[in-house]
């Protein structure tokens, strides 16, 4: 998620864009070159919306690319329509619908398969473009007589024909395009986008839909390459048939590499890198055709070396420096450390039971689950009342996780129901169970490992503040109502106030455990399930969190597996065992400690260390 300064990203466009034009000519760009560089980092907005901060990586935004730049292209040379702003709209407009329904398609598979299906629509697109439409497109002639936009005020008319004066027009386009990209990056739909790209898996567990998200993404990608298309169209006097071909998509691709995704202007940074290196060692240097190897060494350079690109690199040389001067002034002043306030007592849950329903919170019948011969669960009945504190233990490979996995339908059972405050959840999908108040912290992490500790709660509260699926691509992620509140709640509660702008990766063990916890916790469930919360954590760090669990326990519905049965008896009301995926037995902490069955189950087993 971009920071939060406010304008001043806009500002020094809007002035590095005013002073282009002074400047760049005697650093060897011709203006031509300038404008093509704003078309590509235009084109590149949306790609970088798309990759950058969704992680997904498409080859085929040719296909969009060409729709809008042909559409408007045709509308401008053959369909006798004048209006060259409203041309270029039309075709942004069109190249989101096809976006919309090639995205329906292309993101049914993630990865590679989605790469995969992107090249091949693109080609099918360049296919199209030459044969059956080629009346329209101009087939490998393309489409000449593209005109130059101009606009009638009254007293005088603007003409923007070529050179520098086009590039007013262009720049002012690129400049609206940032100034959107950055309302969409920094709205409540951005941040959703960056907690897919790193954790797809828990950004649905928290509650979000992550399929809309990301056809929201790729239909705003589809929409700036169609509008950058149809301003090719407009620099040139002409739409070229290659805008369509896999050059296009790949170009946009090394382009954002080179520059640096997941930064908006990556895209720019890169097209300039590109395409001053072209015309330099193809005229310069009279290195003709050949200047692709130099390409391609700068590329794999760079790809090696500056894993960001060029504003990752720079962005990690200023973190850098500023981290240098910062540790400077901390030394500087030891007191600032030694003076701290010490960590606030974790705050006490929200009230939140259900309203409406008084009977058991959960109750499952029957529950069944097979992996081919190997049946991981067998008839489990289970019944959870509000407000109780349960624990399930069991030895390795008893069915614990699965149980839980099937609770939170993650995965579907393959017989049996699941009753979730009266309501029968069995057969829903875990975004919606989440939305329903029943949610899960995993056995191993499952955290959005780019984000800081603040980020990763904020996504998980936006799911239950504004649900699984919300079109505010330009409201400010500050204004969702209640979230600060949510979030600064949950912080407190799992003891990382003062972690909370720290990133992720920089958190020890114990700590991204109980931000673990933190993101099931900020979803503020009615039922809340914990899948081995003290797994891997020193005594110390168990004794902490031990006191931690007790504390969020107040006023909620829990389940907790773990396989410290001192904590776990310590901390629960009743306890059910698992062995063999069928339930052993229930009962109170005392019951299960002297239970023959139980002490034959560990001991027969690899856990030897139940209590007596
Ligand atoms: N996706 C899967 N495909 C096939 N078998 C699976 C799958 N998931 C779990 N199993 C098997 O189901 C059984 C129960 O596994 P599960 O992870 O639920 O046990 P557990 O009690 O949580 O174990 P642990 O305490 O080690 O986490 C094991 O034999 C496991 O190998």
């Amino acid at each position: 998620m971009l920071k939060q300064r406010p304008f001043l990203i806009e500002t020094l466009t809007a002035i590095g864009l005013i002073i282009a034009p002074f400047v760049l000519p005697h650093l060897g760009f011709a203006p031509n070159t300038v404008n093509r560089i704003l078309v590509w980092g235009l084109f590149g907005l949306g790609f970088d919306i798309l990759f950058g901060f969704t992680g997904l990586l498409s080859f085929g935004q040719s296909a969009f690319y060409g729709t809008g730049g042909f559409v408007a292209a045709y509308l401008l040379t053959r369909a006798g329509f004048g209006n060259v702003l409203g041309a270029l709209v039309i075709g942004m407009i069109a190249a989101a619908a096809t976006g919309y329904l090639i995205g329906l398609i292309a993101l049914r598979r993630t990865g590679i398969y989605f790469a995969m299906i992107t090249v091949a629509i693109a080609e099918v697109f360049f296919f199209v473009e030459f044969n059956p439409l080629s009346d329209f497109t101009g087939g490998e002639n393309g489409l000449p007589g593209v005109p130059t936009p101009s606009f009638n005020l009254g007293f005088t008319t603007l003409h923007f024909t070529n050179g520098w004066s086009l590039y007013q027009f262009i720049a002012l386009c690129y400049f609206i395009g940032v100034i959107i990209a950055l309302r969409i990056v920094r709205s409540p739909v951005g941040a959703i986008f960056s907690a897919i790209r790193d954790n797809p898996l828990r950004a649905t567990a928290v509650g979000h839909n992550i399929h809309g998200y990301k056809l929201t993404a790729f239909v705003i990608a589809a929409a700036y390459a169609g509008f950058a298309g149809g301003l090719l169209g407009v620099l040139q006097a002409f739409m070229p048939p290659d805008a369509f071909t896999f050059d296009t998509s790949g170009q946009l691709v090394m382009q954002t590499a080179i520059g640096g995704r997941g930064t908006l202007f990556g895209p720019l940074v890169g097209a300039t890198v590109w395409l001053f290196l072209q015309d330099f060692l193809q005229s310069a240097l009279g290195l003709g055709a050949a200047w692709k190897l130099v390409l391609g060494v700068v590329f794999v350079l760079l790809v090696c070396f500056l894993r960001g690109g060029i504003i990752g690199g720079l962005a990690d040389l200023y973190r850098l420096v500023s981290g240098r001067r910062q540790r400077r002034d901390t030394e500087a002043e030891p007191d600032a450390e030694t003076t701290a306030q010490p960590a606030p007592a974790p705050m006490q849950a929200k009230e939140v039971a259900h309203p409406a329903y008084s009977g058991p919170i959960l109750k499952a019948t029957g529950l069944t689950k097979r992996y081919g011969g190997l049946v991981a669960n067998s008839d489990i009945d289970f019944s959870v009342n509000q407000g109780e504190l349960r624990g399930i233990i069991g030895p390795n490979g008893a069915g614990k996780s699965t149980f839980f996995k099937m609770l939170t339908c993650e995965i579907a059972p393959t017989s049996g129901q699941i009753v979730f405050e009266g309501r029968d959840i069995t057969g829903l999908k875990v975004t919606e169970v989440c939305q329903l108040g029943l949610t899960k912290s995993y056995q191993v992490n499952q955290l959005f490992t780019g984000l800081t500790v603040r980020e990763n709660l904020t996504i998980a509260a936006l799911a239950e503040l504004r649900g699984k699926f919300r079109l505010d691509l330009f409201r400010k992620l500050s204004s969702v109502k209640g979230l600060t509140e949510q979030v600064e709640h949950t912080l407190a509660l799992v003891n990382l106030t003062r972690r909370a702008d720290t990133p992720v990766a920089e958190l020890a063990y114990g700590e991204k455990r109980r931000l673990e916890i933190g993101l099931a916790l900020a979803t503020s469930p009615r039922l809340l399930l914990l899948d081995e919360p003290l797994a891997g954590m020193s005594p110390r760090e168990r004794v902490e969190t031990v006191k931690l669990l007790k504390s969020i326990a107040r006023g909620r519905t829990m389940i907790i597996i773990d396989h410290d049965m001192d904590s776990m008896f310590e901390l629960v009301e009743r306890v059910t065992v698992l062995q063999e995926g069928k339930v052993l037995v229930s009962g109170t902490p005392e019951e299960i400690k002297t239970n023959a069955a139980v002490q034959e189950a560990y001991l027969g087993g690899v856990h030897g260390e139940i209590a007596a």
